[in-house]
């Protein structure tokens, strides 16, 4: 499966009628949204799995880690007891967040996993976010770099593991689009993943293994709608624990979400977005507190409803009401 990975280079990314490419059945239904990538790194899953079992039965380790950023915690657990949300266990390791942890705790997580976990990210960061960032510029006809100065990024391990609060659903994940620029998703040998391609209704599913590269709202709308952004979900399968590593990559927090070149939008935004009102940080302040309710790590306020999805939250803000009123009655 793979072999799949080398199949669609980064380049072959972008909007429909500048593609061409008909390879395989899930890369061009997917295209321009979705491509495998070749990775200078293989994800060290055997580590993986040591740091969050680690974590998982060291309370004081994982007490510790959490106390680092006490606001919300490196390591969540909602799962372990919560049987409606996200049934996977997350580790955030933002190379800010990694500054705090102490160099006790450090040494005592390194003995399971931690460094190499982090030379992984680190080798991955250095190698792919540059070209990466480079091909979508090229497609999306601006400069994105000034707009990715500060490494505005995040490390994230996912444990979908079987113990959880509700073993036998299959919500791993729920639908979602991520909200930065690109995340490239690394995959163990289970499949789980599923993505929707632009314009159609059903999941596709990813094959196991390799690393998936996909677009956010960030990219979208920066690009004013040529780069197009991926729903994604994680199916779980019943007993089976499936280990992914994620590198999000989004703008600096100070970067107006707004088309950067108006002439060349490919949609319609709204006023808000359009008035570049809305920066980086307050968007995902915004859309974070959605994704955390699915995750089980907030609760939302009186009045908010749990049935509307955290994209369609973010399509109101983004495309305002109106579009979004037409496509849920179509
Ligand atoms: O585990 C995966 O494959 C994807 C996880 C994901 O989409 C996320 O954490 O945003
Ligand atoms: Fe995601």
């Amino acid at each position: 499966m793979a072999s799949c990975a080398s199949t669609v280079a980064v380049s072959s990314f972008g909007p429909p009628q500048e593609t061409a490419d008909t390879q395989s059945t899930i890369s061009s239904l997917l295209e321009p949204a979705i491509s495998f990538l070749e990775p200078v790194a293989r994800a060290p899953f055997p580590a993986i799995r040591r740091l969050f079992d680690h974590l998982r039965t060291d309370a004081r380790d994982s007490a510790s880690l959490n106390a680092t950023y006490p606001s919300r915690g490196l390591f969540k657990t909602a799962a372990m007891t919560n049987p409606s949300s996200d049934q996977k266990l997350t580790l955030d390791l933002s190379p800010k967040r990694v500054l705090l942890i102490s160099a006790d705790l450090r040494a005592s997580l390194a003995a399971h996993g931690l460094e190499e976990v982090l030379s992984f990210f680190s080798a991955i960061a250095a190698a792919h976010i540059p070209t990466i960032l480079s091909a979508l510029s090229n497609l999306a006809g601006i400069d994105l770099a000034p707009l990715h100065k500060s490494q505005n990024i995040n490390f994230r391990l996912c444990d979908y593991w079987p113990g959880t609060a509700a073993p036998e659903s299959d919500n791993g994940c729920g639908p979602h689009t991520d909200y930065g620029t690109f995340s490239i998703i690394f995959q163990d040998e289970h499949a789980g993943l599923e993505v929707k391609a632009p314009g159609s209704s059903g999941w596709i599913p990813i094959p196991p293994g390799g690393a998936v590269l996909l677009f956010g709202w960030c990219a979208l709308i920066l690009s004013g709608g040529r780069i197009h952004a991926v729903k994604h979900r994680v199916r779980r399968l019943s007993g089976t624990r499936r280990l992914s590593a994620v590198l999000f990559v989004a703008p600096d927090v100070d970067v107006a979400l707004k088309p950067v070149n108006v002439d060349n939008s490919a949609r319609q935004f709204s006023e808000l977005i359009k008035s570049g009102a809305v920066d980086v940080k307050w968007f995902k302040e915004v859309m974070g507190k959605r994704w955390r309710w699915r995750e089980g790590n907030e609760s939302l306020a009186n009045g908010e409803l749990d049935e509307v999805t955290q994209d369609e939250d973010i399509e109101k803000l983004v495309f305002g009401l109106g579009s979004y009123e037409t496509r849920v009655k179509a």
